[in-house]
This record gives structure tokens, sequence and C-alpha cells, in this order.
């Protein structure tokens, strides 16, 4: 699935060549690992942003890095880097493999993930790319490493596993702590403008994105007190991941090569 979106405020992609038309249509693309019949799919979200040709791509999967760099190609884009919003442990991140065939691509992750990367990230900096700017808040809870990325040129906030559509990362392994992630989406999230759109890094039922404002108001677990949230989320008894043992050593290492 690959959904094509523009940013506003730009001209209009009627008087730009075919290339910068599609470079233009690249601005926002959403593109989706989907649950695979073999099982194999991760339901994980990759997001690529440009802007005068460079992009970064967020949460890119190995399986679909033929897919992403097509998609690059297409628009004439140059990513210039690669970031996880988490250590992931649920997929290998496409990041090393991307690496290996866009020499010169950098790869990005929390500090706090513990991971290696070449650009280590915390709280307050940006990540720039043509005239935009993503802004890294420190979002931790479903691991102790897990950043969002909120883009104000484009109104949108993407939250990785911390805030899903109607729900949230879960927090029973990699550090996870279920009074550090309500914190987290309450202090960090809840408090961007209503009208931003969130992007996660999975959908489980299809769909592609929220509001805050939406989640403020009807998030069914993070609408409810702290200790109601700790209980449910204490409770979830959801089975493992199916790629954990493969994808956490593997990630930790920035994906593999
Ligand atoms: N079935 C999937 C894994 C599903 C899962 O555990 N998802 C994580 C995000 S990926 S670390 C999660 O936090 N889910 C929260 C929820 O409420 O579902 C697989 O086997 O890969
Ligand atoms: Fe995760």
């Amino acid at each position: 699935m690959l959904t094509r979106c523009t940013a506003r405020g730009l001209p209009s992609a009627r008087s730009l060549s075919a290339v910068a038309e599609r470079r233009r249509a690249a601005e926002f693309l959403q593109l989706f690992d989907g649950d695979a019949p073999d099982g194999g799919g991760s339901s994980t979200y990759t997001y690529i942003l440009a802007d005068g040709g460079a992009a970064v791509i967020i949460d890119p999967v190995l399986e679909q890095v033929d897919r992403d760099l097509a998609a690059l190609s297409a628009s004439g884009l140059t990513l210039t880097l690669a970031v996880n919003t988490h250590c992931h442990a649920d997929h290998i991140t496409g990041t090393g493999e991307l690496k290996r065939r866009l020499p010169g691509l950098r790869s990005a992750i929390a500090r706090a993930a513990g991971a290696k990367a070449d650009v280590l990230l915390e709280a307050g900096e940006e990540i720039g790319f043509g005239q935009r700017r993503l802004r890294v808040l420190e979002t931790p809870g479903h691991t102790d490493g897990c950043l969002s990325f909120y883009d104000p040129s484009l109104g949108a906030v993407f939250t990785g596993d911390a805030l899903l559509i109607g729900g949230c990362g879960r927090t029973d392994f990699q550090g996870g702590s279920s009074e550090r992630l309500y914190r987290s989406v309450h202090e960090q999230l809840f408090t961007l403008p209503d009208e931003t759109t969130v992007y996660p890094a999975h959908d489980y039922k299809g769909r592609r994105s929220s509001t805050i404002g939406a989640e403020k108001a009807s998030n069914p677990r993070l609408t409810k007190p702290l200790a109601e949230f700790v209980d449910l989320m204490a409770n979830l008894n959801l089975p493992y991941p199916r790629k954990i043992d493969a994808s956490l050593p593997a990630n930790l290492a920035c994906g593999v090569f």
C-alpha cells in the first residue's frame, strides 16, 4: 500500500516537470508492510518525508527495502537519514541494508535505545531535510528509547509504538513501563495541537492515521486514569512478537547487512 499526500502551502504541482511532480508528491509517503498470508508481515508503517530533493525514512523494514528504494528513485529523492523510532521487537529494520545500498546514508535512533547508529538522538534536537525540520520528542514507556517526531510543516507526529490508533505500545519487555508511557503520551503528545495528524508505526486493523484530538477524546487506554491504565497494561496477555528473538539483536546493531 502506498499513500501519497502533499505538504501544505507549496506551489501547484501542475507547473512542475514530471520528476519534480513526483518529488512533490513524495513529500509524504506512507508505506505498509502488510500482514502477509504466511503470517510473515509486520503491519508496520514506514514513512518517507522529503523536501528539496532530500529525504528521510522513518522505520524501514528489511523485507521492504526494494520497495522503498524504488519509491525514492521514482521521485528523484536522495535519502540522507534512516531513523528508527525505537529498537523494534517485531521486525528487522531496513536501515542496515539501506546503508549498504546507499553509501553515505546515515542511521539514527535514540541515544537511550542503547543501539548502534551514526546519529544518537535526544529530546529537543531537530532532523533537517531541505527546508523542513522534524522535532525529536522522547516518548519512552513502550521501550526505554522510544522517540516520536513532530513535523510542524505537515502538522503531523510520527509516534512509533508509543501512541497507536485507539491503543498504545505494550510495556511488558525492553524496559517497558506503563507509568512512563502514560506520562510520555500525556505530557509530550497530548500537548500538541488537537488537529495534529498521528502516524503510528503499526496498525492491525487497516487504519492509517488519527489525530491528537481524537486520541485525547477517545483512546480506550489513554483516556483512563493512570492507575486503571497501569492495571490494564499489566493484563494485556499478548503473545510475544513472532520475530522478537531475531529482531532485537539485529536492531541493536542497526539491522543486518
Ligand atoms: N503479532 C505481532 C506483534 C503484535 C505486538 O505485540 N505489537 C506491539 C508493537 S510491535 S513491538 C504492541 O505494542 N502491540 C500493542 C497492542 O496492544 O497490540 C507479531 O507477532 O509480530
Ligand atoms: Fe515496538
